[in-house]
């Protein structure tokens, strides 16, 4: 493990590091910011909640001078939360250096965004879609960028906009560092860097596994019309600090977290058809805990870095094993532990054989938690409520009630009445969702041939797959798009149809369809995504 002070950071710089506690590089680090300090283009690789951010942040901004005017780095994002995630850890790492760095996202009032670019900020964070707006508006000029930053490139790619980015890249300077970042690499973003990317360095931390070695991962076998109560009960059951329970959709978001409330939990949802308003203040409540459960779709998958999540809940299962990897990397984030939890119906097994198979990580079978279970745990926060404040409450006013009822009743008995009280009766509301299909793997060609994928053509080498043994070599782009099939692990064993995944919608993404719709910046794109997969 190196030390920040072996790369030559300046001091203010180092100073910034310090005071966010940072004690240690993590290996992406160590091995990035090195080549990333010469200028060399980099595409780099390492597991969910291992610093990134500060991999890419940390020689961004050594090379800009606070006295710069013109906008000199530009960081890309796939959704409006992780740009304002990632501006606000770029504005600690340059606190004491004294950059400026402004967000920039659909949804929020372009008229400030133009105040804010007036003060001319020399780092730009912000998704694609908007940023091209300001970009047709003249009011952001890329003429002075050197260094370029696609922070979760796949992603990106797979919301369609891989067109907003080509615009966006041809107007920044050939001389310029270009840096890419992700938790996973599938084989669309190989052909985004060969055309982007000159003789990019590649770093990699993969371990065999895909996923976070410090989260714990469960699935719980359930069917669809039970899943609530299967919630409910291992949320009693875990007592999480923080939990993200992920949606198929928006409206199963919407029924969930409305459910969730009626059953007395403190729960919000969040998800691509809420006002930026809307999504700011759910973000804002959960990240100081006056929330304990966000419902989300994917569009909080990616890269967020909430502290104190202790569990994600798959309450379906995620379309692609990638996005599994990204979803459960909400926890285990900095060397913390978490659980990871999926509810998978009997007919969804081979799916999740097959997210076992990418991630290649074993996924533990547990019970329904019982009733029992459940109550036990809520019984439990209520103890640690008690002992919590008998250690930090002002406890004199109450004693001479409780001297007067000791000497009349049962220390037990009587205690047991106030847990009982405490613990709350569960409101059994009655709670209909409306149900999902599951989610099938479609398989053509043999059982074993997700492992025998060809290689994508002009990459070398497994860098780009999972893992380091070619266990997942499929071209995730299909080759075919404009032919429909959108998500295909196209190696030749898992044809996923990401779009229709069969019934829903069929082979329907055409080229010309989402050539002619522009999307709303941050979200997913075409009509009919909208109705189902968008997030
Ligand atoms: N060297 C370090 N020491 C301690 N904590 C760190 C260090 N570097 C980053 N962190 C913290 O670790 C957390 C995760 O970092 P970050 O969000 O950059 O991860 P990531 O690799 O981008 O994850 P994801 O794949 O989910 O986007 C953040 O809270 C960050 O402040
Ligand atoms: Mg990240």
């Amino acid at each position: 493990m190196k030390t920040f002070a072996e790369f030559d950071l300046e001091p203010k710089v180092l100073q910034a590091i310090t005071e966010l506690g940072f004690e240690e590089a993590t290996p992406i680090q160590s091995q990035s910011i090195p080549i990333a300090m010469t200028g060399r283009d980099l595409i780099g690789q390492a597991q969910t909640g291992t610093g990134k951010t500060a991999a890419f942040g940390i020689p961004l901004i050594s090379k800009i001078s606070r006295d710069e005017e013109k906008i000199a780095a530009l960081i890309m994002t796939p959704t409006r939360e992780l740009a304002i995630q990632v501006a606000e850890e770029i504005g600690k790492l340059t606190r004491f250096k004294g950059l400026r760095s402004l967000p920039i996202y659909g949804g929020q009032d372009i008229g400030r965004q133009i105040r804010g670019l007036k003060k001319k900020p020399q780092i730009i964070i912000g998704t694609p879609g908007r940023l091209l707006d300001h970009i047709n508006r003249k009011t952001i000029r890329l003429d002075d960028v050197q260094t370029v930053v696609l922070d979760e490139a796949d992603e990106m790619l797979d919301m369609g906009f891989m067109e907003d980015i080509q615009s966006i890249l041809k107007l920044v300077p050939e001389e310029r560092q270009t840096m890419l970042f992700s938790a996973t690499m599938p084989p669309n973003i190989q052909r985004l860097a060969q055309q982007f990317l000159k003789n990019p360095e590649h770093v990699s931390v993969i371990p065999k596994q895909v996923s976070a070695p410090l989260i714990d991962q469960a699935y719980i076998e359930v069917p669809e019309r039970q899943k609530f109560e299967a919630l409910s009960r291992l949320i009693d059951m875990e007592s999480p600090e923080l939990a993200i329970v992920f949606g198929r959709t928006k409206r199963r978001v919407d029924e969930l977290s409305e459910a969730l409330q009626k059953r007395g939990y403190s729960a919000d949802g969040l998800h691509g058809d809420l006002s930026q308003n809307q999504r700011d203040a759910v973000m804002r409540k959960f990240r100081d805990g006056s929330i304990d459960v966000l419902v989300a779709t994917d569009v909080a998958a990616r890269g967020l870095d909430v502290s104190g999540v202790t569990h994600v809940i798959n309450f379906d299962l995620p379309q692609d094993p990638e996005s599994y990897v990204h979803r459960i990397g909400r926890t285990g984030r900095a060397g913390k532990e978490g659980s990871a939890w999926s509810f998978v119906t009997p007919r969804e097994i081979d799916h999740l054989r097959l997210i076992e198979r990418v991630t290649r990580h074993r996924i533990t079978r547990k019970p329904l938690p019982t009733l029992a279970e459940a109550i036990e745990g809520k019984q439990r926060v209520t103890a640690e409520r008690l002992m919590d404040t008998m250690e930090n409450g002002e406890l004199n006013e109450y004693k001479g009630i409780a001297i007067q009822m000791l000497e009349q009743y049962d220390s037990v008995q009587l205690l047991s009445a106030a847990i009982k009280l405490l613990t709350g009766e569960k409101k059994d509301s009655e709670i209909q969702l409306t149900p999902e299909e599951p989610i099938r793997v479609k398989r053509r060609g043999g059982k074993n041939d997700i492992r025998s994928g060809r290689k994508p053509s002009g990459y070398s080498g497994n860098r780009g797959g999972y893992g380091g043994g070619g266990g997942y070599r499929g071209n995730r782009e299909g080759g075919n798009r404009e032919g429909g099939n959108r998500g295909g692990y196209n190696s030749g064993g898992y044809k996923g149809n990401r779009d229709g995944y069969g019934s829903r919608e069929g082979s329907s993404y055409r080229g010309g369809e989402r050539k002619s719709q522009r999307p709303a910046d941050g979200e997913r794109r075409t009509a009919k995504q909208e109705d189902s997969f968008d997030i």
